[in-house]
């Protein structure tokens, strides 16, 4: 599962870098192949070429003739039936094989286009814009650059027709049509490259079975026609024009289609704020309007605080949200990082009494006990002296450090437990009380957090602290923390999350019955 942690994707990096190598053996073994080929045909066509007025007292020489007859019996067999070409595909083949079991599965093939289609919905971006290299949007009229890339990446129409085929296979055609609409587009200016996967035809195919899925009828036959005449002899495509042309005389009206609506997902209730909240990337101006909220120097009157007081800022009132500001140092971040690397695996979620791989949250994680580095023991005591939160366990959850891959994310949700099953009660100290989640990597553009209910997104600002009750003083959740870690759209989003329970911190959070506390 590669496409879940941009540090899988490094390592996918250094396999190619690998496969290039072999592939460079193989070029110069072939090039100097052909050349030696060609220096055999070079000098047998000169000697022709040069004997042709003179050819009887040219083999009147015995040396001229026993050439002759030396190279036909044994020079041109020896090039014909050489094993050369062979020997030399088999050895690129063997170092691919070597890497084979580390490179990427056809599930990362999957999941990276699956992000790709991610960031362009939650992004709203379009389409033709990332097949040219450029993250756009278009918004009244104008097409606005989200991001701009130092070097833009072209898409192929190979490329294009892999995330089409994606949608496609899950019956997705909202995402099919737009992505096979570029394919044929690229595929029409194209050459056959013997890389590719997909062709035109191909991509007629499936994009006009998208159209007529789609109920766009019209297009699925002016499609299936330019397919017919690239390949007359399919009868499958010949059936197809003809029921497309029946349907469209019985019912005109399916020319055109109805609007292709997005695939509904799990949160749809909430995707229009998660959406905005992500697009707006942390800049809700009625934020800095509320004189309530405030930035300053906080000690929480700990000592250990005095000489060097956290740079607070309150974000959010209700409910509760502080960005702690350089909460770790740089050093401190890529200590963490370094620890967990080891130990990242695929995200779960708890789903009944167990947890589960989703969709929904695609990123790579690891669970670092305080004994894995100094800095850790460290971390814990800081978030101590700044919340007088116990976060020894089982008070505290280990230190849950999170690698977000392509197009990672996770969706609306509640750290903390909504059911009495959940397995975060495992712990026996009770519901989690708190978050204290550290932003152990900056991004160049996506990744915020985002408050759904709240209404506030906040972005990531590299080695700062986000912290929040999830619970209600009486224990019961606070409904308002529903949370969310937008899709990366460019860069490698790190965080660590510490979950604080609700034993142990009896005296320090006093309880109260009223539910709005
Ligand atoms: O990555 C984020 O911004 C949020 C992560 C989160 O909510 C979680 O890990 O529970
Ligand atoms: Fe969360």
């Amino acid at each position: 599962e590669m496409y879940t942690s941009m540090m899988s994707v490094k390592q996918a990096m250094l396999s190619e870098r690998q496969l290039i190598g072999s592939l460079r053996t193989y070029i110069d073994h072939e090039t100097q192949r052909l050349e030696d080929i060609k220096r055999f045909y070079s000098k047998v066509s000169a000697f022709h070429n040069g004997m042709y007025n003179e050819l009887a007292t040219a083999l009147a020489n015995p040396l001229v003739a026993f050439t002759l007859i030396k190279r036909l019996q044994s020079e041109w067999p020896n090039l014909v039936y050489s094993y050369e070409a062979e020997e030399n595909l088999q050895a690129l083949r063997v170092g691919y094989k070597q890497l084979e079991s580390s490179l990427p599965k056809l599930e990362d093939l999957q999941g990276a286009a699956q992000g790709l289609m991610r960031l362009q919905d939650v992004y709203a971006l379009q389409v033709e814009g990332l097949v040219r290299g450029h993250f756009q949007r278009v918004s009244n009229g104008n097409t606005v650059d989200i991001y701009k890339p130092p070097v833009s990446t072209p898409l192929s129409g190979d490329d294009c027709f892999l995330v089409g085929k994606v949608a496609y296979d899950v019956e997705d055609y909202y995402h099919s049509v737009q992505w096979l609409e570029e394919a044929v587009r690229l595929f029409r200016g194209m050459s056959w490259s013997p890389e590719h996967e997909g062709t035109l035809e191909d991509a007629l195919d499936h994009l006009a079975f998208s159209h007529f899925k789609a109920g766009n009828i019209s297009s699925a036959l002016s499609l299936s026609l330019e397919l017919l005449r690239r390949d007359p002899s399919n009868k499958r495509v010949l059936q197809n024009v003809e029921k497309y042309e029946k349907l469209l005389v019985a019912r005109p009206s399916l020319s055109s289609g109805s609007v292709l609506k997005r695939p509904s997902s799990t949160y749809l209730r909430t995707r229009n704020a998660y959406e905005r909240l992500c697009q707006t990337q942390g800049s809700q101006p009625k934020l800095y309007e509320n004189p309530s909220l405030f930035c300053d120097y906080f000690t929480n009157g700990s000592p250990g605080l005095l000489l060097q007081p956290m740079k607070r800022e309150l974000v959010s009132l209700q409910p509760y949200v502080v960005l702690f500001h350089d909460f770790v140092t740089a050093a401190e971040a890529q200590n963490i990082r370094d620890c967990a690397l080891p130990g990242l695996r695929r995200s779960v979620v708890a789903s009944g009494v167990n947890q589960t791989t989703v969709d929904y949250r695609i990123s790579k994680s690891a669970w670092l006990k305080d004994s894995a580095h100094p800095t850790i023991i460290k971390v814990d005591q800081r978030i101590t002296l700044l919340t007088g939160l116990n976060v020894q366990l089982p008070y505290g959850e280990h230190l849950q450090v999170v690698n977000y891959g392509i197009g990672g994310h996770y969706e609306p949700h509640f750290d903390h437990a909504t059911s009495t099953s959940s397995p975060l009660y495992r712990l026996s100290s009770g519901n989690r009380m708190a978050t204290f989640m550290i932003y152990l990597s900056s991004v160049e553009a996506g990744g915020s957090t985002a408050f759904i209910y709240a209404n506030f997104s906040v972005p990531v600002v590299e080695n700062s602290a986000l912290f929040w009750w999830n619970l209600h003083r009486n224990g019961q959740g606070n409904g308002d923390t529903l949370h969310a870690g937008c899709p990366v759209l460019i860069g490698d989003k790190w965080v660590a999350n510490k979950w604080v329970h609700e034993y142990g911190q009896e005296f320090q959070r006093r309880c109260s019955p009223d539910p709005e506390e």
